[in-house]
């Protein structure tokens, strides 16, 4: 569905984009997370046709968005982490005013308008004025702008930003149902937790290169130089402290205060070496009754990694 290739942006002489590569698949919720000014505005404006690259391209269903932007926009709803709203509209007037310059025709922008106010919970709004709308349902409304012809891929810049609670995990909400309609969705937010969430993918941008890319636990094994294992031994604890220490993946061993029997090791293995690890140990007779990776917290592992930028 997206294909970015080489992907750079300079402004000047400041590089906002460097050479970025992404596949994404048809259908699939994607995530792209990163500090501020990472480049994520600048490669979605590239997807949105709104901005032309310095090098490199990005394809939408195989069509190049630097070649046929007209094409592009017909398959996708873009909604900028800025946007502006036409206060003199009423809702419902304000979809229609969209709806026509797509030229989709009046009898089909009356029957899609109130599906879309229903998707995006405004069905009770559709006569106010956009101006007196809040933060959140103004954000709900740009997406159902955004959905009025139908798009089949849909680019939201950090729709969560600015929403109380509430309103985040009604955006949450929406966005699964969106997945369910089968539109392929990239998001991004500087919150990872708040985007593994929702997404069957994620790629963490950092000075304008993909610094990580895939599921939740792939992203947690890429930033993650160094993961935590907790050992639990039945008996003789100095065994296997000492056969922990000759594996050259582990860093240091701490022995847990509260259980002497609890071993927690910083190791740099893959998972391969991890089962390599557990098989050695088992053959050398330790009493292991688990031996298991501590979970970690996603955002820690996001601040360490992007702290440089801050
Ligand atoms: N028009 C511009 N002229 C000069 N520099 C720009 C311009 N637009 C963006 N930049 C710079 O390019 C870098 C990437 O910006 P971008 O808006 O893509 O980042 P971002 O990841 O979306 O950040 P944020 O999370 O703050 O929205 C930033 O350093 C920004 O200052």
């Amino acid at each position: 569905m997206i294909e970015i290739v080489n992907l750079t942006k300079h402004y000047g002489s400041f590089t906002a984009l460097d050479h970025l590569n992404l596949s994404i698949e048809k259908g699939t919720v994607f995530g792209f997370v990163g500090p501020n000014g990472a480049g994520k505005s600048t490669t979605f404006s590239i997807l949105a046709t709104l901005l032309a690259p310095s090098e490199g391209t990005a394809y939408i269903n195989g069509i190049d968005v630097t070649k046929d932007p007209k094409q592009v926009r017909k398959l996708i709803g873009y909604v900028p982490d800025f946007f502006g709203v036409y206060d003199k509209f009423k809702v419902h007037e304000y979809l229609d005013f969209y709806g026509a310059s797509y030229g989709i025709p009046n009898e089909e922008r009356k029957a899609v308008i109130p599906q879309l106010l229903e998707l995006v919970n405004l069905t009770d709004k559709t006569d106010s004025y956009v101006d007196l709308l809040s933060r959140g349902m103004k954000q709900r409304l740009c997406l159902a702008r955004a959905l009025i012809h139908d798009p089949e891929l849909l680019i939201l810049d950090e729709p969560a930003s600015g929403l109380d609670p509430r309103a985040r995990v009604e955006m949450r909400g929406i966005l699964r149902e969106l997945k369910n309609m089968d539109k392929t969705i990239i998001i991004s937010s500087h919150i990872l937790p708040e985007l593994s969430e929702i997404c069957d993918e994620l790629g963490v941008i950092e000075n304008g290169q993909l610094i990580a890319h895939g599921n939740v636990r792939q992203i947690e094994n890429q930033l993650q130089a160094q993961k935590v294992l907790q050992v639990k031994v039945t008996e003789n604890i100095e065994h296997a402290v000492s056969f922990f220490e000759d594996d050259p993946n582990v860093l240091e061993i701490t022995r847990d205060e509260q259980d002497d029997m609890l071993l927690q090791l910083s190791y740099q293995g893959t998972e391969e070496d991890q089962v390599a690890l557990l098989k050695k140990a088992v053959e050398h007779g330790l009493a292991i009754l688990t031996l298991s990776q501590k979970q970690t917290n996603l955002e820690d592992i996001f601040m360490e990694i992007t702290k440089g930028d801050e």
